[in-house]
């Protein structure tokens, strides 16, 4: 579903914020992604997003080339992909529920149709009772909800998420990992960025970049991946 091959990136002048990374990533597949700062881990997702090009190598999302990818069919690729990125930028003004509205009213959809899948989504991630709150007045953890919510929306193939659990305390991050792993369950391919131990101490498969290199781990060298 996602394949990287033998991708480097580097930005202008700078070192290589990747460099040779070849990895795949199963269709409903959970995948974290670690490694210190400045390791090339948010550089990797936005590559699957096409905010990113590649300078070498090339990035296959469901076959298709993302490198080679016109301008006209980035949109198309963003509608099966569920982005979460730091920072949240919900909009202070509007309501929960117009927020994750958005992306449905973007792409067209009939406004009663927008309110009600948002409302579902919104459900999903267990803050029914916020949908007419502002952003601002929500927790941290609960910000972060309503970004899953936002991205899961559309109902995507992919969810791509930068460090979702950043600046939040353990319960906190326990509820947006549990609103995450359920849309895993119900068959959606994530890949998830994270600095955070207690979450990959339980991780199936985790993909390690140290300065833009994969560490190998058993899926990166090709050997059967735990179930
Ligand atoms: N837009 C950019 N222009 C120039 N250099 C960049 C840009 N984005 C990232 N870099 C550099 O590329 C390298 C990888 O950055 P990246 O943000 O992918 O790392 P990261 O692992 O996500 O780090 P963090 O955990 O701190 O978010 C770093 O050296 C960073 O300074």
């Amino acid at each position: 579903m996602i394949e990287f091959n033998r991708v480097s990136k580097q930005y202008g002048r700078g070192g290589a914020a990747l460099s040779d990374v070849t990895l795949s990533i199963a269709k409903g597949e959970l995948a974290f992604l670690s490694g210190p700062s400045g390791a090339g881990k948010s550089t990797l997702l936005k590559m699957i997003a096409a905010i990113e090009r590649p300078t070498s190598g090339s990035v296959l999302v469901n076959g298709q080339d993302i490198g080679q990818l016109p301008a006209s069919g980035i949109p198309y690729l963003r509608r099966n992909l569920g982005l979460m990125f730091q920072p949240a930028n919900l909009l202070s003004d509007r309501t929960v529920l117009a927020n994750v509205m958005l992306p449905l009213l973007i792409t067209g959809a009939p406004r009663n149709e927008a309110e009600k899948r948002a409302r579902a989504a919104l459900d999903k991630v267990g803050l029914t009772d916020k949908a007419l709150s502002e952003p601002l007045a929500l927790s941290g953890g609960e910000q972060q909800r309503v970004a899953i919510a936002r991205a899961i929306v559309n109902r995507p193939q992919i969810i791509l998420a930068d460090e979702p659990t950043a600046n939040l305390d353990r319960a906190s991050a326990g509820k947006v990992m549990d609103a995450l792993m359920a849309f895993h369950v119900a068959g959606v391919t994530c890949l998830i960025a994270t600095h955070d131990e207690a979450i990959l101490r339980g991780a199936d498969r985790i993909i390690r970049l140290q300065a833009g290199r994969l560490i190998d781990t058993p899926a990166a060298v090709g050997e059967t991946l735990p179930s």
